[in-house]
């Protein structure tokens, strides 16, 4: 099986062209692939499948060619990944499935419009956020209120008062199952000296800690705007793989920043047994 390994800001992935469905993930393979000691290791993986073929979107994926079968790293399914529609966009451009300039693409959240050159960084159209009241996060025992914000999949935002880096993520954070019942992707936000500048770790739900997450900087940014009482804007986010843009408006959202593929492979059949 052929493989590809990219990274945005280093949220990395597994790239698993699949382009006629011929590919039966499992959630086990899924773990061993993202494996960082006993298999190639990544935060995930993408499987790159024509739409058509998969039933469960093609019915409202439009004119997307391609769908973005996105796994976490414990091999649960989740609805979107911002990093990973960017990661996943460059590898259509690379290996020419697709032109540079504007491509839809199919995920389990509904369409993302992907915007890119043939280098540099890649933007994606990352939907409305939906803002669903508060909720609270806990780590080492004290708690965090936060925003719960939906991005196609669940977010717990939590604007602190405090560096980020001083948060012990070793260990998940608390969070209300009666609020998220299939699980949230908590983010810790602090407001940096310059205006709409924020530093944000995230402990993602199915992968754990990572160094990035597209998503979670949106929902990061929204719960900033709200308490500074805007909505609208450009914002810079400082994760611990590098920074990222984030545009709100009225009516959506926008997410820039650098998309690399990194290696090329061949994972052998025993990953898969
Ligand atoms: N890293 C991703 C989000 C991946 C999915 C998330 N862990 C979930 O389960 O919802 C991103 O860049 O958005």
């Amino acid at each position: 099986m052929h493989f590809v390994k990219g990274h945005g800001t280093e949220n990395d992935f597994v790239i698993l062209p699949d382009p006629d469905a011929a590919l039966t993930l499992t959630p086990a393979q899924v773990a061993r692939i993202c494996d960082r000691r006993a298999g190639i290791g990544a935060d995930g993986v993408l499987r790159v499948v024509r739409t058509k073929l998969v039933p469960e979107v093609a019915d409202q994926a439009g004119d997307a060619e391609w769908f973005m079968d996105y796994r976490n790293s414990d091999g649960s399914v989740a609805e979107m990944c911002g990093n990973g529609t960017r990661v996943f966009a460059r590898y259509l451009v690379e290996a020419g499935l697709a032109a540079p300039g504007s491509l839809n693409l199919a995920t389990r959240a509904g369409v993302r419009r992907v915007s890119l050159g043939a280098t540099g960084d890649v933007r994606v159209d990352m939907g409305k956020p939906r803002v669903y009241g508060t909720s609270r996060a806990t780590v080492a025992g004290r708690e965090y209120p936060g925003l719960h914000v939906s991005m196609g999949n669940p977010h717990l935002a939590c604007v602190i008062g405090e560096p980020v880096d001083g948060l012990d993520l070793s260990v998940a954070p608390g969070y209300d199952a009666s609020v998220y019942p299939e699980g949230v992707n908590v983010e810790f936000v602090a407001p940096l000296a310059e205006p709409r500048s924020v530093a944000m770790r995230v402990f993602e739900r199915g992968s754990g800690e990572t160094r990035s997450c597209g998503t979670g900087t949106v929902a990061a940014v929204v719960a900033a705007a709200h308490a500074a009482g805007e909505v609208s804007g450009e914002w810079r986010v400082a994760v611990p793989g590098g920074d990222l843009v984030v545009t709100l408006d009225e009516e959506t959202s926008f997410l820039t920043g650098p998309a690399v593929l990194v290696a090329d492979g061949e994972i052998r059949d025993s990953l898969f047994a």
